[in-house]
Order: C-alpha cells, then structure tokens, then sequence
C-alpha cells in the first residue's frame, strides 16, 4: 500500500520532496504534526512543528472533535474544506471513516448553502476558474494548475447548481464537492482531479447587484459565442490533460442536452446530472421492485420535471424495459411528463415542446396539474426531478397510496429545501407502504413501532464507480450501456437488510465497495464493447482495488 501511493503521487507529476515549510504547505504531502522525529530532523521540519508527535488515528480524533464542536453545517463544512487544503490525508481519513456524517457536509445540502455564500467562505483557491473573457488562452490557463497529470476533471458553468439555480461563479463548489467524493468513495487519488468553473456570466440579478459577487458581472453568453468557448475549452482538455476524463456538472438543460451531444464521442465525458442521476433512479426502482413485486415492463412512471434528470432517467429506463422484452414505443410508452405547463402531450399548445421531450409527448387530453394526471394516469411510480419544493402533497401521495399497495415516490431534488416532499410526509401520508428514496439525505423516520430508513437516491452512488471504471481501462468513450450496468451493479447489492428497512439502496458505509463493483463492470462493458484501450488484467477487480488510493501517511525518508 505504502508503495502504491508513493507511485501514485510520483506519477500524477509533483515534483521532488519538499522540505520545511513548503512541505508543511503541501495538502497532498503533509502530515502536520504527524511527521516522525527522523522525517522532523532529515526534512529541515525541527522546530517548525510542536514536538509532540501524533499518529493519523489520533489526529482523526482531534480533528473530528474539532469538527462537532463547530455550531453549524456551514462552520463545518468550512473547517472541512480547510482541513482539506491543509492535510489531504487526514482529511480523507476523516471523511471515508465517518461518510455518513460528513458526506451531508461536503455534499448535498450543506454544498448547496455553501455555494450560496461561496464568496463570503472563500478562503484558498481550489480549482480553476476559467471566464469568458480568457477566450484563446484556455490551454495556457491549464497549465496553470500545477499538476501536469489530470485524469478527473469535473466542470460546470453554474447555470443550474443543485436545485437552486444559476449561481454562476459561486457554483465552484459543486465540481469541488464531487471530486472529494471522487477520492472518499471510489478511491481516485486527490492528486488527480480537478475542479473547474466556466464564467461566462450570471442571470442571476442578486448576484449582479451584490457588491462582493467574485464572478464576472455580465449577463450569460450565449449561443455561438458560448459555443465556440466550449468548443476551445474541451480542445484544451484534451491538448493539455489528454488522460482526463469529463464529467458535465450542473450546467442548464438547454446547453446539458447539446454538449452531452456534441462532446461524447469527443472527449472521453458523461454528464452526471443527466446520465448519473438515470442510474441511481433506475437502480432504485430495480430495487422497488423487490418490495413491491412489480416488473420494469408493467410501469408507469409519472415524472414531475423535464429536465435533464427527468428525461436522463426516461430514456435509461427504456433501454432497460427494451432488454426486458418491450418496444422502444411500449417502453416510451411507461413514461409520462409533467412540466411547468402540465402533462406533455402531442400537440401542446403553447411553447414549442424541447427537443428532449418530443419523445415522451404521448397521444392524451391536455392536463394542467400534477394531481390530475395522478387522476388520469394512475402511476405506479412519482419521480420528483422539479426543484418545487413540497409539490408531492398530502392528496397527491394519498391518492398514490389509493392506487397501489406500495406506491413508489422519489423526490429526488437537492439539496433538502427542494424536495417534492420529505421522507416523513412520504411515509406517514402511505401508512408506511411508500417505497421512499430522495437526492438529499433525510434522517429515518418512526412510523408506530417501526422505523424507516429512507435511502438515497443520488448519483453519489454512480459516478465515482464509473469514473474509476472508466479511468481504469482507459476507456474511449462512457456509453449508456456503461450506466445501465452501473445501475444493475448497484441494485443488486441491495440486500434483504437494507430493504426491511425499506431503502432501495445499500448503506453508504459500503459506498467504497459499491464503487468498486461498478468500476469493474464498467471497465469490462468497456472491453465489450471495444472503448478500452488498456489491456485487461487477468484479474481486473484486484487490478482495480490496488489502484485505490487509501488515505494513509507514507514513509517521507
Ligand atoms: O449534487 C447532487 O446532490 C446531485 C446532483 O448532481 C444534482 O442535484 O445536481
Ligand atoms: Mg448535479
């Protein structure tokens, strides 16, 4: 182990053994006071450090106290990330032995609140802003970062953080967010991933008019001009960090849609928001269907939103109901739409239906609201992907309950303040027959004698393994047939233990061994389909497991 993380440090580019100060200031090298009395004395560190020495295991402790002491999420998630410019080791030590209660810190939704006040909490620069007005010098920008080997990389422009909206600049930490999660839960090392925002504006009139706003005060570019920003941008990945792979974060559907489109035979990229949260959403109802002893190819699904997540999941659900025996029209045919201007049909009037949603626009009367096409469609599942808050109410999931024995209800919106509903509406207004999973994390609920453990129904599950799957074969290209097997992968390590609790999800304690199961089968979806361009291990698990970065000090002598 000790060996595999010296190789893996050499190989992401940093440069020789720093001494003194300088290796006190580097997070992916420091241990703080950690370093022994030999690595003190031959490292130039005597004097610069109390002479107390601590194990990991004690500095973990330290700091863990540290961390609970602080009053609030957003303190916390501020003594997280500073821990994490400080000392990467023990701030994933921290993070991977205790994920249940850091990851609503560093991810959803203190990362959404964080965001919100990113420019007030901004303490040390941690990934690259690239602005609009940089147009021409993206390559020379990339260099910039001082690591020369980057195979992560996770990007957005902001318009679209979470559920909130466009946060322009401030939605730098999102990509940050995702990438600790890259390390904590699938092992890729810290030194290989980069955080990157887009600036090109905001439509965000709170921000324009804020004084302290840290990105560019203009309104967003769009069209070709956008275009050609985003064309230079992915030539520069791919000049510069020709191992990276691509992960679109958060950017608004319009351009999601189209920049999935035009870039995935391109760059080696997927879209999370579109391709990672299909995965999760489909993993969940294959595991629905334990509890419920439904079939994919007797659904009907009623989709409020009709964004990228809505219609992501639509479309893997139909390559997964087209294997189980369905038509591409059948298993369209499962899937039904509410948006902002009620159910999609053929024929709406109004705005002209987005290209996304054409192919789920079905023959059928208009209908205005949610409620009545509960009424009209009687579903056996409702996926929240709308960002409106509380929309799933008590008549809605009443009558959901009504039709079925165990009426599936995701309200998948993040972070928690946008949830369709909340876990407890969910189970009381069901009597406890719901089959409940949401995109932020709600604590269980007690519901008479038994209690509920609501599962997680966000990408967290999905995109690490695929990342590291990805990067372990050296895949080409990340196909949909990628992110079914991730979802197939993740429900069938749903165990009886975690659906008596009634989450279709495993727990996240075992999100490394999820991740590592899914890298696998990514990596050999790869090798079928001829995307790999590493040769393939005679045992591609092992090969995959020691390539894990573990957050554990190496010897400096
Ligand atoms: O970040 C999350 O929690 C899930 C996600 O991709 C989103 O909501 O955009
Ligand atoms: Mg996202």
């Amino acid at each position: 182990m000790k060996k595999q993380n010296a190789d893996k440090l050499h190989s992401t580019g940093a440069s020789a053994q720093p001494r003194g100060m300088s290796l006190l200031t580097d997070a992916l090298r420091n241990k703080g006071t950690a370093f022994s009395e030999a690595e003190r004395d031959a490292l130039g560190l005597r004097g610069l450090l109390p002479p107390r020495v601590f194990t990991l295991e004690e500095q973990k402790q330290r700091a863990l106290g540290n961390l609970r002491r602080k009053p609030t999420n957003l303190e916390k998630y501020i003594y997280l990330t500073t821990l994490q410019t400080r000392n990467e080791t023990l701030f994933y030590r921290v993070l991977q032995d205790h994920i249940e209660e850091m990851m609503p810190l560093v991810y959803t939704p203190t990362v959404g609140q964080a965001c919100l006040e990113y420019g007030s909490i901004f303490r040390r620069p941690r990934g690259l802003f690239i602005s609009i007005r940089e147009r021409g010098r993206i390559a020379e920008i990339l260099r910039h970062w001082p690591i020369a080997d980057v195979r992560m990389i996770v990007v957005t422009d902001g318009e679209r953080i979470l559920g909130l909206g466009d946060l322009g600049a401030l939605g730098m930490g999102i990509p940050v967010g995702k990438l600790s999660l890259y390390t904590a839960c699938a092992g890729v090392h810290p030194g290989y991933c980069l955080p990157i925002t887009l600036d090109v504006g905001t439509d965000n009139d709170t921000l324009r008019n804020d004084p302290f706003y840290i990105g560019l005060n203009q309104k967003r570019v769009r069209g070709p001009e956008y275009d050609e920003f985003l064309d230079e941008f992915v030539a520069a990945v791919k000049t510069v960090f020709p191992r990276a792979l691509l992960q679109w974060e958060d950017f608004g559907n319009t351009n999601a849609f189209r920049l999935l489109a035009s870039n995935r035979s391109k760059i080696c990229s997927f879209n999370d928001d579109i391709q990672g949260t299909a995965s999760v959403a489909l993993a969940g109802l294959l595991g629905a269907h334990r509890i419920t002893g439904g079939s994919i190819e007797k659904q009907r699904i009623l989709f409020l939103g009709a964004g990228e997540a809505g219609t992501g999941i639509a479309d893997l659900f139909v390559t997964a109901a087209m294997d189980a025996g369905l038509t591409e029209a059948q298993a369209r045919a499962c899937c039904w739409f509410v948006d902002s201007e009620g159910l999609v049909v053929k024929n709406r009037k109004g705005r002209p239906l987005a290209h996304h949603k054409i192919p789920y626009a079905h023959d059928h009367a208009p209908i205005a609201t949610l409620a009545e096409a509960v009424e009209a469609l009687k579903p056996t599942a409702l996926i929240g992907v709308s960002s409106q808050a509380r929309a799933f109410t008590e008549p809605i999931v009443r009558r959901m309950a009504a039709l079925n024995k165990h009426p599936v209800i995701f309200a998948l919106s993040n972070p928690t303040a946008k949830a369709e509903c909340t876990a407890e509406e969910a189970y009381q207004w069901t009597d406890g027959r719901v089959v409940f999973a949401s995109g932020s994390p709600f604590d269980p609920v007690k519901l008479g004698e038994r209690t509920f453990v609501p599962g997680q129904g966000n990408n967290v599950y999905i995109f690490p393994g695929v990342g590291l799957g990805a990067l372990a074969c050296g895949a080409t290209e990340v196909t949909d047939r990628m992110f079914l097997t991730a979802a197939r992968t993740l429900a069938s390590m749903v165990g009886e233990e975690d659906l008596a609790k009634g989450r279709v999800y495993p727990a996240l304690t075992r999100i490394r061994a999820v991740s590592l199961a899914i890298a696998v089968e990514v990596a050999k979806e790869a090798h079928k389909e001829g995307l790999a361009t590493l040769p393939k291990p005679a045992d591609l698990e092992a090969d995959i497991r020691q390539s894990m970065f573990e957050p554990v000090y190496q010897d400096c002598l």
